[in-house]
């Protein structure tokens, strides 16, 4: 059977309209206008890219939005005032560190340093915390948007197998932290994991995240399973380059029930899950009753 080609472009529009609503009705009732700051340290060209999208994509939804670059050689303590001051300016509700960061810093103590309430990363050691307990946090954008695009496409997720690839602190843990939220059995496996392929066929739901192209061949996926593919790698063709996942997209696209594709797929619920959690972090900096659908 064909897979459903789960439309993580679509879904994100959807998601980032919702938003926009949210934002509305917050200037309108309240005079409040939600804010994300982005920190970009260094000129590495791909993240210009990145944070370029995030910032035409937060205006377009009507929030405020603030970019600070900083050369790759900034002092490590410049970037923690800067923090500071952002953790202190009542008009940012957001504030996302892109990472990585150069070699020369602490990269814990920085994504530390920024306020677990304007965490929208949900990176800070708080967040991970909370989230791992079960407690209402800052959920990373990541994980968010592979969870609502599974909760669309299945309703409950209770009682299914899941196997998660990868055993990233922001991806692969908080995944499994959500999956297990959702009541399903969740499988942490990584490169060490034995019998991997035997692993992958159980699960229900896979969602790869290592970071190798194409690493995940068609016949290691169940027929009839769900497959959320996070790697975003550029590969060489010949002179040119392209986008592909960890999945190996052509030989699972026949039998799985399910599959996200790269580019289209996790990339642009990432970014829509930035904007929910930015509205989310304002709406509760501001007392107000958060936006159903938009967390975990
Ligand atoms: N603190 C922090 N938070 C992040 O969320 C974060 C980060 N640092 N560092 C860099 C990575 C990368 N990232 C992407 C988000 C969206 C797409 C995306 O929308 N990609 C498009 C393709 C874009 C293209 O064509 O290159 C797609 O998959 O369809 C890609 C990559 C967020 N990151």
């Amino acid at each position: 059977m064909a897979a459903t080609i789960i439309d993580g472009k679509a879904f994100a529009a959807e998601v980032r309209e919702k938003v926009a609503g949210h934002v509305a009705r917050l200037k309108s009732d309240h005079g409040i206008t939600p804010g994300l700051a982005v920190v970009l340290v260094g000129e590495d060209p791909a993240s210009q890219v990145y944070v370029r999208s995030k910032g035409k994509m937060t205006r377009e939804v009507g929030m405020h939005s603030v970019e600070h670059k900083l050369p790759a050689n900034v002092a490590q303590d410049a970037v923690l005032e800067l923090i500071d001051t952002l953790n202190n300016d009542p008009e940012i509700h957001g504030i996302l560190v892109q990472l990585p960061l150069p070699e020369h810093m602490d990269e814990k103590r920085v994504v530390n340093a920024v306020s677990p309430a304007k965490d929208v990363d949900g990176f800070h050691i708080s967040n991970v915390g909370l989230l791992g307990t079960g407690q209402k946090s800052m959920v990373p954008c990541t994980p968010l948007g592979c969870l609502m695009m599974l909760r669309d496409h299945h309703g409950d997720l209770s009682g299914m197998d899941a196997v998660v690839i990868g055993r990233s602190n922001i991806v692969g843990k908080p995944m499994a932290q959500l999956l297990l939220g959702d009541s399903c059995t969740v499988t942490m496996a990584h490169s060490r994991t034995r019998d991997l392929p035997d692993v992958v066929r159980r699960a229900d739901i896979v969602v790869a995240a290592v970071g190798r192209p194409e690493m995940v061949p068609g016949d290691w996926i169940k027929e009839g399973a769900t497959v959320i593919d996070v790697g975003i790698n550029r590969i060489e063709v010949g002179e040119k380059t392209k986008l592909v996942g960890d999945v190996h997209f052509d030989s699972t696209k026949d039998h799985a029930g399910a599959i996200t594709p790269v580019p289209g797929g996790v990339g642009p619920m990432t970014i829509a899950c930035l904007l929910a959690n930015t509205v989310t972090a304002c709406c509760r900096a501001n007392d107000l009753e958060e936006p159903e659908g938009l967390t975990a």
